[in-house]
């Protein structure tokens, strides 16, 4: 039987993530995916502009993808409004499976300008909904309303606890590499307070686009395959690894380029 998977998310038209990375992930997982689009990211020169669609026009794709029988899992991506958030909350509120959020309040190409209220709307309305939340170190900081950076292991898992109590939901958090430049160290803490670091040898890279959006998309994916919370953070981030590994370049003009979602399809 084919699994469904949904992401709600923003389009990159140069596939440094967003729904374009995702859908990437779930065809790679085997699964039949569907998309809902917020808006569209622009990236040029180091600025990141973001359109975002009507609100009506988010609403006619979630009635459109809800005549779809059950999904599997569901991810969420980049969001732009209160509203947004809203809406999304609301049609997440009559699904019953796995919603894996990514709370998408940076990105690596550039500022993000965000709506005031984004935070608490997502404290509020989208996070208590989510089985887990995949934010990076600098997204966790702006949930918590906090300028302090955790720059080592305890204060990690201090803080790490602090974004768990503050979405109601379990935590993947990507921290990075405060203690060690060699490693990276991602934490992993479900609500029942069971808790697990996860740690990769640093890949030396220039083409990282696209490494938090496949990390939340391939937890989606193996969440919608049955696996158990646990287990399907530990293979996303297997997954990650390898993506980021093979990593590519989009032109000689562009300092960066992005990691490759499909890795495991390069030899067919
Ligand atoms: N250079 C790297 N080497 C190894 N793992 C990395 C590297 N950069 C990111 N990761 C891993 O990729 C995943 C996505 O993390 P990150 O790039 O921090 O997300 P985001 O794009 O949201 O900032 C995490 O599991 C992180 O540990
Ligand atoms: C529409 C959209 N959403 C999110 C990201 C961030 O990607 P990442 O955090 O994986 O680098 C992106 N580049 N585009």
């Amino acid at each position: 039987m084919v699994k469904k998977v949904l992401t709600i998310a923003g389009s990159d038209s140069l596939s440094g993530g967003g729904l374009q990375d995702d859908l990437a992930t779930f065809a790679t997982e085997g699964l039949a995916a569907f998309s809902v689009i917020t808006g569209i990211a622009l990236i040029k020169e180091g600025e990141v502009r973001v359109e975002a669609l009507s609100s009506a026009l988010l609403k006619e794709q979630l009635a459109s993808v809800d005549q779809v029988d059950q999904f599997d899992a569901i991810k969420v991506g980049m969001l732009q409004s209160v509203e947004q958030v809203v809406i999304v909350s609301d049609y997440l509120k009559n699904y019953i499976g796995p919603v894996v959020v990514d709370p998408v309040l940076s990105f690596k190409e550039g500022e993000l300008s965000l709506e005031p209220g984004m935070v608490d709307a997502y404290v509020n309305y989208l996070l208590p909904l989510a089985t887990i939340m995949t934010p990076n170190v600098k997204e966790g900081m702006a949930l918590l309303e906090t300028t302090e950076k955790p720059r080592s292991k305890t204060t990690a898992l201090t803080f790490a606890k602090a974004l768990c109590q503050r979405g109601r939901c379990s935590l993947y958090l990507k921290v990075g590499n405060p203690v060690n430049d060699e490693e990276y160290l991602d934490l992993f803490f479900d609500e029942n307070g069971h808790r697990s670091a996860f740690r990769h040898h640093a890949v030396t890279t220039t083409n990282g686009h696209g490494s938090g959006c496949t990390l939340s998309a391939a937890l989606t994916a193996q969440l919608a395959k049955g696996e158990n919370l646990h287990d399907a953070a530990m293979k996303a981030a297997d997954f990650t690894q390898k993506a980021i590994e093979n990593g590519y370049s989009l032109s000689a003009g562009l300092p960066e380029g992005n990691v490759l979602p499909n890795w495991p399809l390069l030899d067919k």
